[in-house]
């Protein structure tokens, strides 16, 4: 496992697909100049995905290669593809900058939290099915994979109480202006104005 320094945090955005998740923390990454370590996944390409910055798409094959060669810090199965993120691409960005973010589900953030401890802030974003509903359709995802972000909503909602911290993700600038104030808290950047 590579070993932290003092300064070094891993920001976990986590909740349901469709809560806002990327959006969100797209923002607050910007502000704070946080990175994003961006997964490998054996899914295919949606319209409007750009590979290398919303995921690294790959075959299965490569995919279990890399699993192979003990690459992924963590790797998960959903709906039969297979998510990962890998061990030298946080070493490689800690390295230069004090602080990386990442987009995952309950079992990626509950595995970080798992190795990496008061180093891993799990942020929790929600919002009711509905409203991730109609996110997702206004987005033009295909049915089946609305209905399979769905179909998880329950159990990634069960997940908010092990978060260190949660937010209901209604009004995008508000949710971002108070994960801006509870991440200053921990990354100590002097971005508030204090008067
Ligand atoms: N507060 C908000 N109000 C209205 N729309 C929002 C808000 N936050 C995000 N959205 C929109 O909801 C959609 C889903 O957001 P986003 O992709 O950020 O969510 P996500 O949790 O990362 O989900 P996924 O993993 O499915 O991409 C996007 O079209 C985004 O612009
Ligand atoms: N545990 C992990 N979860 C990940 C990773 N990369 C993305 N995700 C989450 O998977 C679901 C499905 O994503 P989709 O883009 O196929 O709809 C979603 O909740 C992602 O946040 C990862 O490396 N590990």
């Amino acid at each position: 496992m590579y070993e932290l320094n003092d300064r070094n945090k891993i920001i976990v955005f986590t909740g349901p697909d469709g809560s806002g998740r990327k959006s969100v923390a797209e923002a607050v990454g910007q502000t704070f100049g946080m990175e994003k370590i961006v997964s490998f996944v054996t899914r295919s390409q949606r319209p409007g995905e750009v590979n290398g910055q919303d995921y690294h798409f790959i075959t299965h094959e490569a995919y279990d290669e890399m699993e192979k060669q003990g690459e992924f810090l963590e790797s998960v199965e959903i709906d039969g593809n297979h998510y990962g993120i890998r061990s030298l691409d946080i070493e490689s960005k800690l390295n230069h900058i004090d602080s990386v973010y990442l987009i995952m589900n309950h079992e990626g953030a509950s595995i970080l939290k798992k190795i990496y401890g008061d180093k891993v802030i799990r942020l929790f974003l929600y919002t009711d099915r509905r409203t991730v509903e109609e996110r997702e359709r206004a987005l033009g995802l295909p049915e089946e994979v609305i209905e399979k972000h769905l179909s998880h909503y329950d159990l990634e909602m069960g997940y908010r109480g092990s978060c260190e911290h949660a937010f209901e993700n209604y009004d995008l600038g508000q949710t971002t202006y108070e994960i801006t104030n509870t991440l200053e808290t921990y990354l100590q950047r002097d971005l508030i104005d204090k008067d």
